[in-house]
């Protein structure tokens, strides 16, 4: 069963244009000028029901945009998009009972209110019966562990603590699809990794669709295992994740500290290069596909002692510019997605 149908869906916006000089800033006050400008041109997109799909792209690539047109908040300019075979911005209150949405961004709990308060609610809003209802939350509870947080305002929370208390508020209603848009930015490693294990686990349990939009590669790494980017608005990589492993994802950033340090390394194994290399601290760059983590470790101990060390994503960015360049030959738009 599909749960996502997109079909040349576009959107454009009208954006008054800003003229340089003071006396066109005043004309343009009394006769502003527009400019439309396209966020979204021409997507083309499927997915099965119970998929990990990210949707990723460059900033302004048109993701949020897209979440929009595909929630029911954004009326597309042209195209077709069908959710769960619901017509987004036509139906949106039925669809608001079978999908989710969290953003990363904004919160969807009340600020001021204890999240028992907001799960309330939301159980009257999603009209959920008592018993079920109670029996829901419980189970939430207790897997996202937010026992202790249940009664505390949410502006007194941590953002990890809020995080959990948001995803685990979308998951109320038993959705069907989920969409997150940046559901992990600003968390610390370990919240990070524990956030993605729930909603793997939601996904492996309940069937539910997750559409995540994320630029943190470990987030599609470890949840997702289809990757869709977007750039200019277009479709312009759809491919399993294993592939954008294999082919872009291939490269690592280790960072050492060195107690003693004083020596330094004079061979690297192959595949790695050293980005910048002190007494005290080393930025390796590890070609993974060459080399791993254990062979720098391998390297460098019982030559110097480490105190510490990171092992870091290229960023996304990176990751996207190599599908642009081509470096990922993932099955192009045209070619359909499923
Ligand atoms: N309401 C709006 N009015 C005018 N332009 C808009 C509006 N919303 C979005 N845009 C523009 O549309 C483009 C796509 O924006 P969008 O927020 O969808 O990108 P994104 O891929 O989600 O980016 P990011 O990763 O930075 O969140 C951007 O150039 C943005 O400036």
């Amino acid at each position: 069963m599909l749960a996502l149908e997109v079909e040349g869906l576009v959107k454009t916006f009208l954006v008054k244009r800003k003229p340089e000089g003071f006396k066109a800033s005043v004309r343009s006050l009394l006769r502003p000028e527009w400019t439309e400008k396209t966020a979204v041109a021409g997507i083309r997109l499927k997915a099965e029901a119970g998929e990990t799909l990210a949707f990723l792209g460059p900033n302004g690539a048109g993701k949020s945009t897209t979440i929009k047109m595909l929630t029911g908040i954004l009326h597309p300019s042209s195209g077709h998009a069908r959710v769960l075979g619901m017509v987004p911005w036509k139906e949106r209150a039925a669809l608001a009972f079978r999908i989710g949405a969290v953003f990363g961004q904004k919160s969807q709990l009340w600020y001021h209110l204890p999240p028992a308060d907001t799960f309330e609610l939301l159980s009257r809003m999603y009209e959920l019966g008592r018993a079920d209802y109670l029996r829901r939350r419980d189970e939430l509870v207790e897997r996202f562990e937010l026992g202790p947080y249940m009664q505390t305002p949410v502006r007194k929370l941590s953002l990890g603590e809020r995080m959990r208390c948001e995803i685990a508020a979308a998951f109320l209603h038993r959705p069907e699809l989920l969409f997150l848009d940046e559901p992990t930015i600003g968390l610390d490693v370990i919240v990070k990794r524990r956030i993605r294990e729930l909603i793997a686990e939601r996904n492996r349990e309940e069937g539910t669709t997750v559409f995540l939009t994320s630029h943190d590669p470990s987030d599609i790494e470890q949840l997702c295992r289809r990757a869709v980017v977007i750039h200019h608005g277009t479709v312009i990589f759809d491919a399993p994740v294993e592939r954008l492993k294999r082919e872009v994802l291939t490269c690592k950033t280790v960072r050492l500290k060195l107690r003693d340090g004083a020596r330094l390394l004079e061979k690297l194994p192959g595949g790695v290069r050293a980005a910048e290399a002190g007494p005290s601290a080393w930025r390796l760059s590890v070609d993974t596909t060459t080399a791993s983590i254990e062979d720098v470790l391998a390297a460098f101990v019982g030559h110097c002692a480490i105190e510490d060390m990171t092992i870091e994503d290229p960023p996304m960015e990176d990751v996207i510019r190599a599908v642009y360049e081509g470096k990922a030959g993932g099955r192009p738009a045209e070619e359909g997605t499923v």
